[in-house]
């Protein structure tokens, strides 16, 4: 039996149409749902295992994406948001009735991804947003419960989807986190 990872790629990646417009994200409660407006595509789809993005219900991983802040818009039931922990690098703003998470900002001007919000693309009423590109915090799934001996099997399903496992972010995101501080530390 292979290990369920997330529900959006246990039956393999869906590619993205190349061209998706934006759309709606949803939540997941019956009525009252909290809408919001995205503009353009995602970029930077992963998969991620740490116990702060959210997960859909059964889920070991979280899928994420990012996306301009300037892209989002609360269009309805934005009285249901509350900010899940507002220590957080990343303030993300969570249905209070479902518990669904719509939308993660940073506000810390310093920090490299400054000026990008995080959403889920399993949300969107629309097909066609960018497929997943990789799994990141794959070792942080342990903090929720999973067994170091079920990893092996874990990085192996995600290499068979076709998604690098890595136990941070991808190299070049790695990289692109390095060069601002490096450039911070310079100026
Ligand atoms: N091992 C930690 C890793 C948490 C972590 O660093 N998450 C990354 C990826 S989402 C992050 O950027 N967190 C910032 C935040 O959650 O605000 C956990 O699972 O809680
Ligand atoms: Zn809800
Ligand atoms: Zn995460």
């Amino acid at each position: 039996m292979t290990v369920a990872l997330h529900p959006s790629i246990d039956n393999g990646i869906k590619q993205g149409s190349g061209s998706f417009a934006g759309g709606t994200l949803a939540c997941k409660c019956k009525d009252h749902q909290v809408k919001v407006a995205v503009k353009g595509d995602v970029a930077h789809n992963h998969a991620c295992g740490c116990t702060k993005c959210w997960k859909p219900q059964g889920a070991n991983f979280s899928v994420v994406a990012v996306v301009p802040r300037q892209n989002v818009t609360v269009l309805e039931n934005g009285d249901k948001l509350q900010i899940v922990d507002p220590s957080a690098t990343i303030q993300r703003y969570a249905c209070k009735a479902c518990g669904t998470h719509m939308y993660g900002r940073i506000e810390n001007k310093d920090h490299p991804f400054y000026g990008l919000d995080f959403i889920h693309p399993e949300l969107f009423q629309e097909q066609g947003s960018q497929a997943p590109q990789f799994a990141a915090f794959v070792s942080s799934v342990i903090e929720s419960g999973v067994k170091p001996e079920q990893m092996g099997g874990i990085r192996a399903r995600f290499k068979e989807l076709g998604l690098e496992p890595y136990d941070c972010l991808s190299p070049a995101l790695m990289d692109a986190i390095a060069t601002h501080v490096a450039k911070a530390k310079a100026a």
